[in-house]
C-alpha cells in the first residue's frame, strides 16, 4: 500500500512504517488532488449560474407583481436578491482561487514527525490552502498557516512551529519541492539547502516582468522571520537594496489579512507608497494570493486631504529639484533642510509648542448666563484631557459647559442642540485662548533660533512657496493641535522606502495612525545621508513606547537579490567612503552576469547613440525591460527625445502611474522601488563629486538585474 493511500485511510502514520514518496506516488496525490479540485470548480461555477437564474427569477416576480406585494414582502425578495448576489461575489472569487489552484495547487511540501506520538504528518503547500469536503481532510496547507512556516525555517531535521494553542515539536522528516505548471506535475525533487539555493537563483535569473509578483515558494528564512512577526508593534526593517523589503511588505499584508480574517480586511490596510508608478508596481502582488489589493496612498496626497493652512507650498519632487540644483552641503538651502529635518530641530519646536500650550492665559469663561471659572478650565485642560491634542481638549471641556448649561437652564437638549452648543463654545474658547495663525506661530518660532541657526527663519522658496521642509512641520503643528481622526479604521500601516520621510512626517503619521505598522527601507537609498543621525535615529525617536503600545524593533536584510553579484559589488563600492562603519554592506549572492560597462560619451547624441546600438544589435533582446536613467526631468526628456529617432520608448514623469514594460527613459529619483532588467545610468555631472550624486548614482545602479551601463557624459553641464 502506498504511503499516501495509507494516509487517506489514517491521517497521520506511524513514523517506522514512513518512508519518502516516490515519484509515481506523488503523480497519485497529484491527480487527486486535480480531480477534486476540477469538482469543486464545476460545483461552484454551477451554483452562480443557479444563483443568477434565481436573482433573474426574483426580479422578474418583483417586477410582474408590483402592484400586489406588501412591503414585508418587497423586503423579503429584496433581501432574497442580496444575498444570492453576495453568494456570487464570494463564489466568483473562489472561482478564480479554484483555477489558480488548478494550474499549480501547490509548490512544496514537509513531512513532519510530531514529538512524543510519533505520527507523521504530510503537509503540501501551496498558494492558498485546499480543504477536501469529501475526506474532510486538509489536502494542501496555505502558505500562511503557522504549520507551513517549517517549511521556509528548516531543512529534514529538527523543528517546530507555532500554533494558536501551543508551539509544537518535532522532526522534519520529508522535505519536496514541485516543479508544477498548467495543471501538470513535471518533477518533485527532495530538497535541501543546496537545491533551495539553485532554485532560488533560477527564479532570480528570469526576467524581472512590469509587475511585481509573489514569491511565496523561494521566501527565505531571514524574509519568513519578518513576514510574521508578531511581536513588534512597530516593525522596522532596514535592508539593503534589492534585498526583497517589498517582498516582505507585501507577503507580510497577505499573512496579517490571512492571519486576521475576523477582524481585519483589505480596507483596514494601507500603504503608504512612493510614487504613483510603485502602486501598480505592486497592485498585482495580493491578488495573486487571493486577498484583495489594499488601499494605497501617497504621503503629499494625505497632506493635501487634511492640511488646511491656506498657503502655497512646494511639493515633495519641487524640494528634490532644489536638492539637486544645491548638492552642495553648506549652501544655505542645504543646511536649512539639514536642520528643519533633524532631531533637534524636532525636539526644540516641540519644547516650544508645549511651553507654548503651558502659558495659555486662560480667564472666567462665559456662555449665556452660565460660568466656568479660570481653575475648573486649567484643570480640566491641564489634568484630566492633557493627552488629548490642544483644540481637542477645548472639545472635550465644551461638552462639560454644554451640560452645565443644560442643568441651568433647566431643560432636557435634544443631542443636536447639544452638540450645535458644543461647537460654539469649542469655537469661542479658541478664540479667547488659543487662535493663532499656524504659520504664523511657526514664523515665531524659526525667528526664536534664528540666532543659534543664521539663515533659518527663511521658509520660503524662491518662488514664494512654503518650501517642503517648513509645510512638514507646519502640518506638525497643525496635528499637534486639532489632531486628525479620519484613519481611525485602519489597523495596519506600511510605509515602504522610510528613507524617504523625515521626522515631522513620522510624528505626523503616528499621530494619524495610532495602529501597528511595518516600516520598510534602506538607510543609504536617501539622497541627503547623514550618517551622524540615519532615519533608524528618528524612528527610534519618534516610535518610543507608551502606556503598553508603540515602541519599534529593528531588523536588518543584507542579502542583495535582485542584482547579479557583479553589480552589487560595483554598488557597494560607491558608498564605500560614506558609509557608517556600522553599517552593513549588501551581500552579493552567487548569481553571476556580465560586468558592469562604464563608457564616455562626449554629448547626449552620443550617449544616445551608444544605446540604439545595443539596442540594434540585438544584445539586450533577451530582456523585458530596459531602463534608462537621467538626473532629472529636464534631461530625461532630452534623451527621449534623441532615442526616439531610433527606438520605441516611453518616457516616464512624476505623472505617470502605469508602467508597461519595455525601453522606458525617467528621471533617476523616479526609479526608487522599481527594477529593470538591464539599465543604463547617465551622468551628465561626476557622480562621485559629492554624497548628494553619489547616493543618487547608488540608488540608480541597484535598480539592475542583469546588466548595467553607465555613461559618463564629458561634455558636463
Ligand atoms: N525570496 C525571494 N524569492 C524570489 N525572489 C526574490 C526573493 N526576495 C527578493 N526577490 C526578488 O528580488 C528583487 C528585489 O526585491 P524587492 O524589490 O522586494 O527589494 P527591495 O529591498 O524592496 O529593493 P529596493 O530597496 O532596492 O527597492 C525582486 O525582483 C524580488 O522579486
Amino acid at each position: 500500500m502506498s504511503v499516501l493511500k495509507g494516509k487517506k485511510m489514517d491521517k497521520k502514520q506511524v513514523q517506522e512504517t514512513y518512508r519518502e514518496t516516490t515519484l509515481e506516488e506523488e503523480q497519485e496525490y497529484f491527480e487527486e488532488v486535480e480531480n477534486e479540485l476540477q469538482c469543486d470548480l464545476q460545483t461552484t461555477q454551477e451554483s452562480i449560474d443557479y444563483r443568477n437564474q434565481a436573482i433573474k427569477a426574483q426580479k422578474k416576480y418583483m417586477r410582474d407583481s408590483h402592484g400586489d406585494m406588501d412591503d414585508e414582502e418587497f423586503l423579503q425578495n429584496m433581501n432574497n436578491v442580496n444575498n444570492d448576489t453576495f453568494f456570487i461575489e464570494h463564489a466568483a472569487k473562489q472561482v478564480d482561487v479554484l483555477a489558480h489552484q488548478i494550474e499549480s495547487p501547490y509548490f512544496g511540501k514537509i513531512a513532519f514527525e510530531y514529538q512524543g506520538d510519533g505520527q507523521v504528518l504530510p503537509v503540501y503547500i501551496g498558494t492558498n490552502g485546499y480543504w477536501s469536503m469529501d475526506e474532510q481532510d486538509q489536502k494542501v496547507y496555505d502558505w500562511r498557516a503557522p504549520i507551513a512556516s517549517m517549511y521556509y525555517d528548516y531543512e529534514k531535521g529538527e523543528a517546530s512551529y507555532q500554533a494558536p494553542d501551543k508551539e509544537y515539536f518535532g522532526k522534519i522528516v520529508e522535505k519536496k519541492q514541485f516543479d508544477i505548471s498548467n495543471g501538470r506535475l513535471h518533477n518533485a525533487v527532495d530538497t535541501d539547502e543546496k537545491i533551495n539555493d539553485m532554485i532560488l537563483l533560477d527564479a532570480l535569473g528570469k526576467n524581472s516582468g512590469t509587475k511585481m509578483k509573489s514569491v511565496v515558494a523561494t521566501i527565505q528564512k531571514e524574509q519568513n522571520a519578518l513576514i510574521r512577526n508578531k511581536t513588534a508593534y512597530n516593525l522596522i526593517v532596514d535592508g539593503r537594496a534589492g534585498s526583497g523589503k517589498t517582498v516582505v511588505a507585501m507577503h507580510r499584508l497577505a499573512w496579517l489579512l490571512f492571519n486576521n480574517r475576523k477582524t481585519m480586511s483589505a480596507d483596514n490596510v494601507m500603504i503608504l507608497s512612493p510614487n504613483g508608478i510603485f502602486g501598480d508596481y505592486i497592485a498585482g502582488v495580493l491578488p495573486e494570493v487571493g486577498e484583495d489589493n489594499v488601499p494605497e496612498k501617497e504621503f503629499d496626497s494625505l497632506m493635501e486631504e487634511i492640511l488646511f493652512v491656506d498657503c502655497d507650498y512646494e511639493t515633495k519632487l519641487e524640494q528634490a529639484d532644489r536638492i539637486t540644483t544645491h548638492p552642495d552641503m553648506e549652501s544655505p538651502e542645504m543646511k536649512n533642510i539639514a536642520w528643519k529635518s533633524s532631531i533637534a530641530f524636532y525636539q526644540a519646536f516641540n519644547k516650544y509648542l508645549e511651553d507654548y500650550t503651558e502659558n495659555i492665559k486662560f480667564k472666567d469663561f462665559h456662555f449665556e448666563k452660565t460660568e466656568f471659572t479660570k481653575d475648573q478650565i486649567e484643570k480640566m485642560f491641564y489634568n484630566r484631557f492633557a493627552r488629548y491634542p490642544v483644540y481637542e481638549r477645548f472639545e472635550k471641556i465644551a461638552y462639560f459647559i454644554a451640560d452645565r448649561v443644560e442643568d441651568e437652564q433647566d431643560q432636557a437638549f435634544t443631542d443636536e442642540k447639544h452638540q450645535k452648543m458644543e461647537n460654539q463654545i469649542t469655537k469661542e474658547m479658541i478664540y479667547q485662548y488659543a487662535e493663532r495663525n499656524l504659520i504664523e506661530l511657526y514664523q515665531d518660532f524659526l525667528n526664536s533660533q534664528a540666532e543659534q541657526y543664521p539663515g533659518i527663519e527663511q521658509y520660503r522658496n524662491e518662488y514664494g512657496k512654503v518650501c517642503y521642509e517648513d509645510i512638514l512641520a507646519v502640518f506638525y503643528l497643525q496635528i499637534y493641535f486639532y489632531g486628525c481622526k479620519s484613519y481611525d479604521n485602519i489597523k495596519h500601516l506600511v510605509i515602504d522606502e522610510m528613507q524617504d520621510y523625515n521626522i515631522f512626517q513620522y510624528a505626523v503619521l503616528d499621530r494619524i495612525f495610532k495602529c501597528k505598522k511595518t516600516i520598510l527601507g534602506d538607510s543609504l537609498q536617501v539622497l541627503y545621508y547623514n550618517p551622524e543621525e540615519t532615519v533608524l535615529d528618528v524612528l527610534q525617536t519618534v516610535f518610543v513606547p507608551h502606556g503598553g503600545t508603540g515602541g519599534c524593533q529593528i531588523k536588518t536584510l543584507d542579502t542583495a537579490y535582485r542584482s547579479t553579484c557583479e553589480i552589487t559589488e560595483f554598488c557597494n563600492k560607491i558608498l564605500e567612503a560614506d558609509r557608517a562603519s556600522d553599517e552593513a554592506e549588501a551581500h552579493p549572492l552567487n548569481r553571476h552576469g556580465m560586468e558592469p560597462v562604464t563608457e564616455q560619451a562626449e554629448s547626449i547624441e552620443d550617449a544616445a547613440g551608444f544605446i540604439a546600438e545595443k539596442l540594434d544589435y540585438g544584445e539586450l533582446d533577451d530582456f523585458d525591460n530596459v531602463a534608462i536613467l537621467c538626473d532629472d526631468e529636464e534631461r530625461a526628456f532630452a534623451m527621449y527625445k534623441e532615442l526616439e529617432e531610433y527606438e520605441q520608448v516611453t518616457y516616464l514623469t512624476n505623472q505617470s502611474t502605469v508602467y508597461n514594460g519595455g525601453v522606458v527613459v525617467l528621471p533617476k529619483f523616479l526609479a526608487k522601488g522599481m527594477e529593470f532588467d538591464a539599465v543604463f545610468v547617465i551622468n551628465e555631472q561626476d557622480v562621485m563629486e559629492n554624497r548628494i550624486s553619489r547616493h543618487a548614482f547608488y540608488i540608480s545602479c541597484t535598480r539592475a538585474l542583469h546588466q548595467l551601463y553607465v555613461i559618463n557624459v564629458t561634455n558636463q553641464t
